[in-house]
């Protein structure tokens, strides 16, 4: 479908890609501010009328600018947007944070109109309506940077944003301007006028994390090397196949991004590019940093963004937001990361052998090895961490599926009601819904979740334990797979706050498992904005 125009100067018609074509929202609310907390120095702390929410802002002296900066001094900003929600973290140079905030993400939701390319989607998509994802994270990105202290705004050197591994969206790299000139002979010429005037805007909605293209697997299998790290249901590869095998239009102006690149892309403003660490899933080359020519080869390549570095600058914040938001010229806006990357990077963890499992919605492992490892067969990967290899993959299993069963306020209660060194007999394969990803890639797996006994302590503690016991599995795979061996684990992500949790799983892994000490992605994506204001900085 597409938006005509007339233009009475030129009897010129404009035809352009109404983006609109899809969706028709209705809102049910913008983004929950969750919490928010600066660095209380001499702070005040006030309860919003939301209710439940700390506001703490840094007191401010009598010019206006937060007490204890020295002059000159600037801050980095990082946000992570994970499954549930999106946080940041502002940070000085010596990493000591100055402000956070979390919010839930806005579930606006689209009624899918009747079309022909909408009965597809709706058959893809098995419902009616849809979740308007974009519309979620580009609401919540602009509410965390209207959360930031107004007094510490002009400080921000540079920020950086992680997000959820292989969600993909599929957006408009320009607006196709098809021009009609009526010449004196009486023909009509047509010209095609590609305006390089960026959109960005998408052309499908965004495929999640944890979202099966199994359709495309083995289209991918065919042209990928066995066992590669595409070769699963839930790659970028995958994702981007289903997409071009579907879709009969708007393929010549259509561009990959994955989450974290479109939102850096709404700050800085220049479309296409990626990391290496997001752009891993969709088939790029960390060590060889560069796309395979198995991949370049294939149509859809055209899609690929340009992948550089984590942390690298790719230009300012855009001047319409930083006049917006009280942001100075020279802010920084740098390339991200994956969710799991970035709680690894919080947690600072530099020798081979520490490892760091992320337990938020999902369970991620990360362990720093000095080979790679690579294995579809059992959902293992190595991302790049400058000379070093992160190994791991993410399973299913985790905090969603507890979210499902307990509050909480119940997680926190009936935790302490556990005793760690007892095992439980219970033996339970937590999963919110059919599909596993590591360390067995089976898109069947059902989730095995009974028999629940009476007690609700028992029940939880069973469910502790069983996701501990996949946490075990997948460090011996890795192990077995050739990875250097662990030695420590640290914890990241809402279950690294549960003490009895941290306790089973040292039972269960044998090995000594810490709280990071920073547990929030965030701060791991604030380190990037950090490491990309040094160019800067100089
Ligand atoms: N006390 C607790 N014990 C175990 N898990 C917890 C506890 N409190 C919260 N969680 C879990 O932490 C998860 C949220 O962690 P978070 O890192 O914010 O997730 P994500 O970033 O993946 O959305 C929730 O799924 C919740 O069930
Ligand atoms: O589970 C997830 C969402 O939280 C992601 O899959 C997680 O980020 C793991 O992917 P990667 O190892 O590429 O970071």
């Amino acid at each position: 479908m597409a938006a005509l125009v007339h233009h009475p100067a030129f009897s010129s018609l404009f035809l352009y890609p109404s983006s609109a074509k899809y969706w028709h929202c209705c809102i049910e609310g913008g983004p929950r501010r969750l919490a928010a907390r600066t660095k209380p120095r001499n702070s005040v702390i006030s309860r919003t009328q939301a209710g439940g929410v700390i506001m703490a802002f840094a007191s401010a002296n009598d010019n206006g600018k937060e007490s204890g900066f020295q002059k000159g001094e600037r801050l980095y900003l990082g946000m992570d947007f994970g499954t549930s929600g999106a946080r940041y973290a502002l940070i000085d140079k010596q990493g000591t944070i100055h402000s956070e905030a979390k919010r839930e993400y806005p579930r606006f939701m689209v009624t899918l109109l009747s079309s022909p390319e909408m009965d597809i989607l709706k058959t893809f998509l098995k419902r009616e309506e849809s979740v308007d994802w974009a519309r979620s994270w580009r609401e919540t990105l602009f509410s965390l940077l209207n959360d930031v202290p107004v007094h510490v705004r002009s400080l921000v050197a540079s920020i950086s944003i992680d997000g959820t591994s292989a969600t993909t969206m599929i957006v408009d790299r320009w607006m196709s301007i098809l021009r009609l000139f009526t010449c004196p002979s009486g023909l009509y010429l047509f010209i095609l006028i590609l305006d390089n005037s960026s959109t960005g805007e998408p052309l499908w909605r965004p495929f999640l994390y944890n979202e099966s293209c199994p359709d495309a697997l083995p289209m991918v299998k065919a042209i990928a090397p066995e066992n590669h790290t595409v070769c699963s249901e839930t790659s970028t590869l995958c994702k981007l196949v289903s997409w071009w095998n579907i879709e009969d239009s708007n393929k010549e102006s259509a561009l990959l991004l994955h989450q974290a690149d479109w939102l850096l892309w709404l700050l800085h403003g220049k479309l296409g590019v990626s990391d290496y660490n997001n752009a891993l899933k969709v088939g790029y080359d960390p060590e060889l940093e560069a796309y395979p020519p198995w991949l370049i080869s294939q149509p859809y390549s055209q899609l690929l963004p340009c992948v550089t570095a984590p942390g690298t600058s790719i230009g300012y914040l855009k001047e319409e937001i930083s006049k917006q938001f009280g942001f100075p010229n020279d802010c920084s806006v740098c390339t991200g990361t994956t969710d799991s990357i970035a709680a690894f990077l919080a947690a600072r963890a530099t020798q081979p052998g520490k490892a760091v499992t992320s337990l938020g919605s999902t369970l991620a492992i990360k362990l720093l090895s000095t080979n790679r490892i690579e294995d579809a067969r059992f959902g293992v990967y190595s991302h790049r961490l400058d000379d070093k290899w992160l190994v791991g993959g993410a399973s299913n299993t985790g905090g969603a599926v507890l979210k499902q069963l307990f509050t909480d306020e119940q997680l926190e209660k009936l935790s302490e009601q556990i005793n760690p060194m007892q095992a439980s007999p219970l033996d339970y394969y937590p999963l919110k819904a059919v599909g596993e990803r590591f360390p067995v890639a089976d898109p069947k797996m059902v989730p095995r979740l009974h028999p629940r006994p009476e007690s609700d302590v028992e029940f939880l503690h069973g469910m502790l334990e069983s996701i501990a016991r996949i946490e075990g599995k997948a460090y011996s795979l890795l192990k077995d797979l050739g990875a250097t061996q662990v030695e420590e684990v640290f914890t990241a992500g809402g279950g690294a706050k549960n003490e009895k949790w941290t306790k089973i799983r040292e039972r269960v892994l044998g090995l000594p498992v810490s709280s990071a000490t920073q547990t929030e992605a965030a701060y791991g994506a604030a380190l990037l904005a950090l490491k990309g204001a040094q160019p800067n900085m100089s």
